[in-house]
């Protein structure tokens, strides 16, 4: 069985979101804990991951910087934290499998996905990134000609967001894996890249959601299953009120309606909800929305949200 991981943040920061060094660290650390886990049960892994507070965090520094040293634009910062990110799962992979006596070599790929340069995605942001702020500090930074929305937890930037049209680096995660590697990929949904009329890439400036980058990189690798790790056990209908209902098995169509009726947030479980019914439409087995405790049994189906075809 080949699963691809999705990381949520939560795997990648601490309870509070914070992503210092060390926070992220420790993060990886649990998460990868469970990715040996399932290794050792010989469940062939991939792992994507987000990339939402660190590559906020790091377009901030650019910013602040600017007058010292060259800023990088949106697009070199997503490329930079696939490559921290990766660095630091692989450390933590590495770990995790030398306690358990495996012997598996990792690999952390640096991986394009091409958009579209007319995406509606560009002219209406939606990918919310970074820190939170308290809404006097946001205002300033509207005033700058920035965007950023309050979505109940404190006021953050949102940046675009297109949809994911292709790996561009597809094929070489998939040799890699086929040669026995576990890999790490796409993080932050790939680094967002437009074709020029020559044929030639161009990096743009986007963040793309990993949870639809997820589902496009499972479709290119041949995964059989989608687990995407978040900070709930399952997705919930009527969620924070007396009548909130846990998600168990689910067809995409059924899920696709709970959509409909607006039980997922648009900025946190509604694009989890996308990428697991547009795996299982595609062909995958299954698709499960579940927390890190929960990934063992989520690869069989046995725990989460457990999206299939029919
Ligand atoms: N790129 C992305 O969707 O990252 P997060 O999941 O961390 O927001």
């Amino acid at each position: 069985m080949r699963v691809l991981l999705a990381l949520g943040g939560n795997a990648m920061t601490n309870a509070a979101g914070r992503a210092a060094p060390q926070d992220q660290i420790a993060a990886a650390a649990v998460a990868m804990e469970a990715v040996a886990g399932l290794l050792e049960r010989d469940v062939e892994v991939l792992i994507t991951h987000g990339n939402g507070p660190q590559v906020g965090n790091l377009l901030t520094k650019n910013e602040l910087a600017a007058s010292v040293v060259p800023p990088v634009p949106l697009d070199w910062c997503g490329a930079q934290t696939q490559a921290t990110v990766g660095f630091v799962l692989m450390n933590a992979l590495d770990a995790a499998l030398v306690r358990r006596g495996i012997r598996r070599r990792t690999a952390a790929v640096v991986t394009r996905t091409l958009v579209a340069s007319d995406d509606s995605g560009f002219i209406r942001p939606t990918k919310p990134i970074g820190r939170h702020l308290p809404a006097e500090e946001a205002e300033v930074l509207i005033g700058h000609g920035q965007t950023w929305e309050d979505r109940g937890k404190g006021w953050r930037r949102v940046v675009a967001s297109p949809e994911p049209l292709d790996i561009i680096d597809g094929p070489v995660v998939r040799s890699l894996v086929e040669a026995g590697f576990v890999v790490v990929a796409n993080g932050g949904g790939g680094i967002p890249v437009v074709r020029e009329p020559d044929g030639s890439l161009r990096g743009i400036e986007a963040v793309i959601d990993k949870d639809l980058g997820a589902a496009l990189l499972a479709d290119t690798v041949g995964a059989d299953v989608l687990v995407i790790g978040t900070d709930v056990p399952h997705a919930v209908l009527n969620y924070g009120t007396p009548d909130a209902k846990d998600v168990g098995t689910v067809t995409a169509g059924q899920l696709r309606a709970f959509a409909a009726e607006g039980h997922f947030a648009s900025g946190s479980m509604g694009p989890k909800v996308e990428a697991a019914c547009r795996f299982v439409e595609r062909g995958g087995t299954r698709a499960v929305i579940t927390d890190l405790d929960h990934i063992a049994t989520a690869v069989c189906g046995d725990a989460g949200t457990v999206v299939v075809a029919s």
